[in-house]
């Protein structure tokens, strides 16, 4: 997580302004929500292009900390670095200690292959059928894929950096036009994806993690978010080595209430990753268990509109916002915290979980000018998500009539 850690600095920073390629809007502090006393906590709000975020300053000790605020974090990551860099030299920052500095870990940006997520979520259009690799690794998978299948659009998605890079050397030498990378966390990037658009879904040799079974690709949240993204028949492909993975995954794909399965042991593929060839030397069995959707989903409803009502006084609502969650059946919302931005009137943040138990998102809600929405992008609209925003509607009413 890139971070900068000061004892010291010279300068203020004035809100609103603009350094390098960067806004500052606002500055909001933590305000004493929950009773519990607490080191004063500040998100700084950053702009570049179209993309905003905030930066979180806190205390450590003596000295001051800034990194990149979880829940509005952006990719590429380079963008936030390039934020905490400008922020130190606005404010004029000892710095202590820094891991934002690059030294050779740096993508070059490529608007033709790499792209981010705000792509998939704003621009990304195909009439092609979607294929989408997990964990693409040395991408031999991937790009024998690519090659035979010139139809298909290919979606990439890995976060190890050196693999990204090597793709996309790949890439660009064998002229390959139909894929798309994306340096971003597979378990999250399903959201992004409209529904039954994708033929296949490819998890070959995803790390085990038998000690830390929560960082697993497989879970039922993953599992329910590929066949929604599946096509009638599209399938969800699981290739691996490990007797465990096999089993929880198998586990998991027999207790669902649709799709089929079919598993395989050493079944020959036309192309053997590297991983493969490893475990094949080694003698390892390759376990393969592929889900099969059965049936069509329900588009998203990308339309739902996620608004507030008008006329909101942040100074009275924050006085009774419930500090606890609220619990219904299918959904929760969660008050988490509230920020008052600094030298405006009735203007802060609301920090809020909300949603589905499985799926709980994370947000701000910034009100300014007597209005609220959410910062950055809204809430896609699952059925939890549109009860959520109901319920937190409810709650953000302003009741002094
Ligand atoms: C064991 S390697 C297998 C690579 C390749 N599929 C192969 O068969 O050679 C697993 C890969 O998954 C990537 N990976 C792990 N967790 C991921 C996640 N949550 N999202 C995307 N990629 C992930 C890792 O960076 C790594 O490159």
């Amino acid at each position: 997580m890139p971070h900068i850690v000061f004892d010291k600095k010279n300068r203020e920073l004035v809100t609103p302004s603009k350094y390098e390629d960067f806004s500052f809007d606002f500055v909001a502090k933590s305000y004493d929500f929950t009773n519990k006393p607490r080191k004063p906590e500040y998100k700084i709000a950053v702009k570049k292009d179209n993309k905003k975020f905030f930066l979180t300053l806190k205390q450590k000790g003596e000295n001051s900390l800034l990194k990149v605020d979880k829940v509005t974090r952006i990719s590429p990551v380079q963008i936030v670095k390039d934020a905490i860099n400008s922020y130190a030299k606005v404010v004029d920052a000892n710095i202590v200690f820094s891991n934002t500095q690059n030294f050779n870990q740096k993508i070059k940006p490529d608007e033709k292959y790499l792209k981010d997520i705000d792509f998939f979520i704003n621009d990304f259009k195909t009439d092609k059928e979607l294929q989408i690799e997990i964990g693409f690794g040395s991408g031999r998978h991937l790009l024998h894929q690519a090659k035979t299948n010139p139809h298909i659009q290919f979606i990439g998605l890995e976060i190890h950096t050196p693999s990204i890079e090597q793709l996309l050397k790949q890439i660009r030498i064998q002229n390959i036009e139909n894929i798309l990378v994306v340096s971003y966390d597979a378990r999250l990037f399903m959201e992004f994806i409209n529904s039954n658009k994708v033929g296949r879904i490819f998890v070959h040799f995803p790390v085990p993690w038998d000690k830390k079974p929560h960082r697993r690709i497989y879970s039922n949240a993953f599992i329910n978010e590929a066949l929604r993204v599946l096509k009638k028949d599209g399938t969800l492909e699981l290739r691996t080595d490990s007797r465990k993975y096999f089993d929880y995954c198998t586990n998991l794909l027999t207790n669902l209430p649709k799709g089929k399965i079919v598993i395989d042991i050493n079944k020959d593929l036309q192309i053997s990753s590297k991983y493969e060839d490893r475990w094949k030397k080694q003698g390892k069995n390759i376990y393969d268990v592929t889900l099969y959707c059965d049936q069509e989903d329900k588009d998203i409803d990308l339309n739902y509109d996620f608004n507030f009502d008008e006329d909101i006084q942040f100074d009275n609502i924050i006085k009774n916002l419930p500090s606890k969650a609220i619990i219904e059946d299918d959904y929760f919302v969660h008050i988490e915290d509230i920020f008052i931005i600094e030298n405006r009137t009735n203007s802060g943040l609301i920090q809020v979980t909300f949603g589905s138990f499985d799926r709980p998102l994370n947000k701000y809600i910034l009100v300014e000018d007597k209005k609220a929405g959410y910062f950055q992008d809204l809430p896609l609209p699952s059925s939890a998500n549109i009860k959520a925003h109901k319920k937190l509607k409810e709650i953000l009413k302003d009741d002094r009539s």
